[in-house]
This record gives C-alpha cells, sequence and structure tokens, in this order.
C-alpha cells in the first residue's frame, strides 16, 4: 500500500498531508522565540531587559535563582538577582502564560581556558501559544522592556541633561530630587486629575498611532515664583520615570543646532523650557518712579530685542518638535513654564499647542496642611485654626515661604508660631492683597507705560518728519532762488549795450538772410511761369 501511495501521489501533496497529519497528532501549539545576548555583534538590549524582568517574577515554578555579592571597591554589595541558566520562569500577562528558560553553550572558537575566559553564549528560550505570536511581539516585549526601564531607573535614578553650548551636547547629572505628588501642595482635585491624564498618556501608543499624532503631551504649568513649578516638574519626572532635558531656548542659535539638540533626546523623556515668558513688562501694583522709569526703557527696548533675535524662537521650536518627534520621538513630555501666562505669545496659548494648562497658585490651607504633614509630621494641631484664620484674611503666602517657616524648628508649635509671625509681619510689611480695583489700576499702570514708552516712539516719528519736511522747504527756496537769479542775470544782459548790439547784429544777418531767401524764391517762380 506504501508502495502504491508512494508510486501515485506526487511529492509536493505528499508532504503537504505529511505535515497537516503531524500538526494534528502532535499536541503542540507552541512556539518559541529565542532572544540571544548578542544581536548582530552588538549587545542585544532585549536579552539585558529580560534579564532584569524576570527576577521579578519568581513563582512557584521557579527551582532556582542566582544571588551573591560584588567585593569590588571593598564594598561587599549585593547584586541584584539573576536566572540561572536551565531555570524556567513562567510569567502570567494579560491572561496569557508564557515560559521562559535561560540556556547557554560555549561559543565557538572561544577557546576555552577557564570558567572566566571562556565565552560562553546565553539565549533565554520564550515559549508561548502560537496564537499569540503577534502579541508577544506588539504587546508583551514592550512591556517588558518597559519595566525593566523602569527597574534600571529606580535602581540607578534619574537623569537630568543641560545643553552645554561649548560642546555642542547635552550633560548628564544625577537626578535625584525628592519632590513626588505626595509631598507636592497643590489643589487636591488637580493634583488627581494631572496624575490621571499622565497615567493615561504613557497607555496610549496605540491610541496615537491610530490618530496619526506623535506620542507627545505639552504642559504649561504658570503661577507666581515659589509656588511649586520645578518642584511639579520633578514630581512628573519622578511618576513617570523619565529622565529630564532642560533647555535653555538662548542656548540654540539655529535650526540645525535645534534638530541636532533634539535628535540627541531620548524616548520617554521630558524636555523642560522654564520661564518662558523672558519678558520684562511687569504688572505689579505699586511701582516706585524708577521702577516705572525702568520699565519705560525696557519696553522701549522690547521691539528691538524682537527684530535682534537671530536664534530660535519657541514657537519655532514646538513647530520643529511636531514634524521631528511626529516622526522620530515616542513618548516625550515638553513642559513650559512662567510666571507670567499673560506675557505669552497668544500663539503657544491656542488650543492644540500645549494640551494642559496648570495653574500653580498660593498656598491654600489644604497645601498648609499637607507641608505640615510632610515637614512635621502633624495631621492635626491646635494652633492650625490660627493659621487658618490668616489665610482668610487673604495675605498671598507661597508654599515656598510656608516651607521655609515650617523647616525653622522640629517643634510643631515653634513652627507654626513662626509662620503665624511671618503672617502678622507680611501683613504689617506689604500693603493689602490687591483689590479688584487696584488689580485695574495695576494693569492701568503697566498699560500707562506701555502707552507712554509708545508716545514718546511717536513724539520721536513726528520730529523726524518735521525735519524732513524742512529740508524740503529749504531745498524749494534754494531752486526758487536759483531761478530768480538766472532771470535777474538775463534781463541784465537784455538791456547791456554789448548784448542788444550782439542780438541787433543777429537780428540783422537773419533779416538779411530772410530777404535772400525770399529773393531767390521769386526769382525760382518767375522763371516757372516763363517756360509755361
Ligand atoms: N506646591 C508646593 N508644594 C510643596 N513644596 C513647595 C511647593 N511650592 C514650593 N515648594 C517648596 O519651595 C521650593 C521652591 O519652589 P519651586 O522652585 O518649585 O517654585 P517655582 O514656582 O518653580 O519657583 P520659580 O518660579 O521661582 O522657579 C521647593 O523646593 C519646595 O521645597
Amino acid at each position: 500500500t506504501c508502495e502504491f501511495y508512494n508510486k501515485t501521489v506526487p511529492q509536493e501533496i505528499r508532504s503537504s498531508i505529511a505535515d497537516r497529519v503531524h500538526r494534528y497528532i502532535s499536541p503542540s501549539d507552541e512556539f518559541t522565540f529565542i532572544v540571544e545576548d548578542r544581536w548582530q555583534r552588538f549587545k542585544n538590549s532585549t536579552f539585558h531587559a529580560v534579564g532584569v524582568y524576570l527576577p521579578t517574577k519568581i513563582g512557584p515554578s521557579t527551582s532556582s535563582l542566582m544571588v551573591g555579592h560584588n567585593d569590588s571597591n571593598n564594598i561587599l554589595a549585593p547584586v541584584e538577582p539573576a536566572i540561572a541558566v536551565g531555570s524556567t520562569i513562567v510569567d502570567e500577562f494579560q491572561g496569557r502564560r508564557f515560559e521562559w528558560t535561560l540556556h547557554e553553550a560555549a561559543a565557538e572558537n572561544s577557546g576555552g581556558g577557564g570558567y572566566f575566559n571562556s565565552r560562553k553564549n546565553r539565549w533565554y528560550q520564550l515559549k508561548c501559544k502560537k496564537e499569540d505570536v503577534e502579541f508577544v511581539t506588539e504587546t508583551y516585549l514592550p512591556h517588558v522592556s518597559r519595566v525593566a526601564d523602569e527597574i534600571v531607573k529606580e535602581r540607578d535614578g534619574l537623569s537630568i541633561f543641560t545643553y552645554s553650548k561649548g560642546d555642542g551636547g547635552w550633560d548628564a547629572t544625577v537626578f535625584k530630587h525628592p519632590s513626588t505628588f505626595d509631598t507636592l501642595a497643590m489643589d487636591p482635585a488637580l493634583k488627581q486629575d494631572l496624575i490621571d491624564d499622565l497615567n493615561l498618556f504613557v497607555q496610549r501608543r496605540d491610541y496615537f498611532r491610530s490618530v496619526g499624532r506623535a506620542w507627545k503631551r505639552g504642559y504649561l504649568l504658570y503661577g507666581p515664583p515659589g509656588t511649586g513649578k520645578s518642584s511639579l516638574v520633578a514630581a512628573i519626572a519622578n511618576h513617570l520615570k523619565y529622565n529630564v532635558y532642560d533647555l535653555q531656548l538662548q542656548s540654540v542659535k539655529s535650526d540645525s543646532d535645534l534638530r541636532d539638540v533634539l535628535t540627541a533626546t531620548t524616548n520617554r523623556s521630558i524636555l523642560l523650557l522654564e520661564d518662558v515668558d523672558c519678558s520684562s513688562k511687569s504688572t505689579e501694583i505699586r511701582l516706585s518712579k524708577e521702577e516705572i522709569d525702568d520699565q519705560k526703557i525696557k519696553i522701549k527696548h522690547k521691539k528691538d530685542e524682537k527684530s535682534s533675535i537671530d536664534g530660535v524662537t519657541l514657537s519655532g521650536l514646538l513647530n520643529f518638535i511636531d514634524g521631528l518627534w511626529s516622526t522620530c520621538g515616542d513618548e516625550r513630555i515638553i513642559i513650559l513654564t512662567t510666571n507670567h501666562k499673560e506675557k505669552l505669545d497668544p500663539a503657544l496659548l491656542r488650543p492644540g499647542r500645549m494640551d494642559v494648562h496648570i495653574h500653580m497658585g498660593y498656598c491654600s490651607f489644604e497645601g498648609f496642611r499637607l507641608l505640615a504633614d510632610n515637614y512635621l509630621g502633624v495631621k492635626e494641631h491646635p494652633s492650625f485654626k490660627c493659621v487658618e484664620d490668616w489665610m482668610q484674611r487673604g495675605i498671598p503666602v507661597t508654599p515656598a515661604e510656608v516651607a521655609q517657616q515650617l523647616m525653622k524648628s522640629d517643634d510643631p508649635q515653634v513652627s507654626i508660631d513662626g509662620l503665624v509671625e511671618f503672617f502678622k509681619n507680611k501683613k504689617e510689611a506689604e500693603p493689602p492683597p490687591p483689590t479688584k480695583t487696584e488689580q485695574a489700576e495695576a494693569g492701568e499702570v503697566g498699560k500707562k507705560c506701555e502707552a507712554e514708552a509708545e508716545a514718546e516712539e511717536e513724539e520721536e516719528d513726528v520730529t523726524s518728519s518735521r525735519s524732513k519736511l524742512l529740508k524740503n522747504i529749504l531745498f524749494f527756496f534754494f531752486f526758487f532762488f536759483l531761478i530768480l537769479f538766472f532771470l535777474f542775470l538775463s534781463l541784465f544782459f537784455w538791456g547791456h549795450p554789448w548784448f542788444s548790439s550782439k542780438v541787433s547784429n543777429a537780428g540783422n544777418v537773419i533779416i538779411s538772410l530772410l530777404q535772400r531767401i525770399t529773393t531767390t524764391t521769386v526769382e525760382a517762380l518767375n522763371t516757372e511761369n516763363h517756360y509755361c
């Protein structure tokens, strides 16, 4: 029968049938991924990410784990646990099962020579169901990389990069800002909204792709100095575990510089531009005469400054980012901070430019309670009522000022008394908070300064146009007198005997010439008549 089957059924059909039968009989619907330690001669980052991720997934099925200490630098430091060769770790993710095993083999041509000298190839074997193959490449492995990244950042800390004009590159420093959302005094509802917004952003890779937008989000933080804008940036960085790139726009001179600067930043990071208003205008109430004069000068120079900026403008930068990051940047956050939102170019404030605007205001009583808890470890205290009373009087205090007072002593009573004293002094030293009328006046002062500066400019314009008119009039009179002069000169020569003799001579010549012409013509006519 076999012989007959082999002879009558063609080879291709036979192997196809065999394949199908094999698949049917074999219970395995497994698929295996291999993650080697090297990828095309380079270190394979997926291999290292798996190495960091798997020790966090130790479960009942794990039979061994490598632990140890590192005695380099004479300090006995624990080394992160690692997966032992041959041991299997099972990871359940989104209801799917993934089985990892680490393998090792001596590399070809390794040369041998003991444990440390011999080169070994290592690879992870990942077994999953065939139906999950796409899920692994699209979702599971990116998840592994992300978690590993977070673990490494937690372990090694974040970095803050500043752009150095000289080297033309980013200088990294360890970023260890203790600010978190728990330590930040801000409106609780606003804080929760922001946390939700950030959490949603990091999960929305596919959403951003599907709507054809760059995976980025822009936040504008505004409010008076000392209200916690920088602290909020740090809290966001700590929450997301993102590195921070702190960019001074003035240090970037051209578009090509900007391209280099931005392409050198990594994904999953924050690009920070602080104090973006950079304006000298102030709307503070009660300005001294010197301050007002100073303002006038600054406002006067503002136009010149604007026209002389030859670098990159903020709006140019944001346009550039839109283009660049839609092609080569993922999971980017841009944060702008300003003390004066009203001074920003309206183009920056239009919808779609900065996705979220966050106002950091003066310290509320809720904010004080949080700071008291953070700095003094007290949630309730008899003197809180007194602080609340002072706050209700509307004396503006920033969280920075409150924090400064609370830090003065470990004794809550002493610190809170110090804060109350601070309120008293502030009330005596400072004018009461501006009423609406005063705010309007303050606005008027600002406007007045601007108007005066503009009036001065207009005055200058008028003066210069006057001098032009004067020049034209003088020019006209000059020509007028020149013509008169020539007229008189000709009249004078007309009456002069030499001139009249010359004229009469010329007249005689002309008359005799005319006579001769007439006689010749008459003679010619006569001759003609004679022939006729
Ligand atoms: N909202 C806040 N919650 C907790 N601490 C705060 C807050 N605001 C300010 N602080 C404290 O005051 C210090 C200075 O605040 P921060 O630099 O964050 O303010 P800022 O608004 O960025 O000021 P500037 O506009 O001058 O840069 C912080 O280190 C922090 O200790």
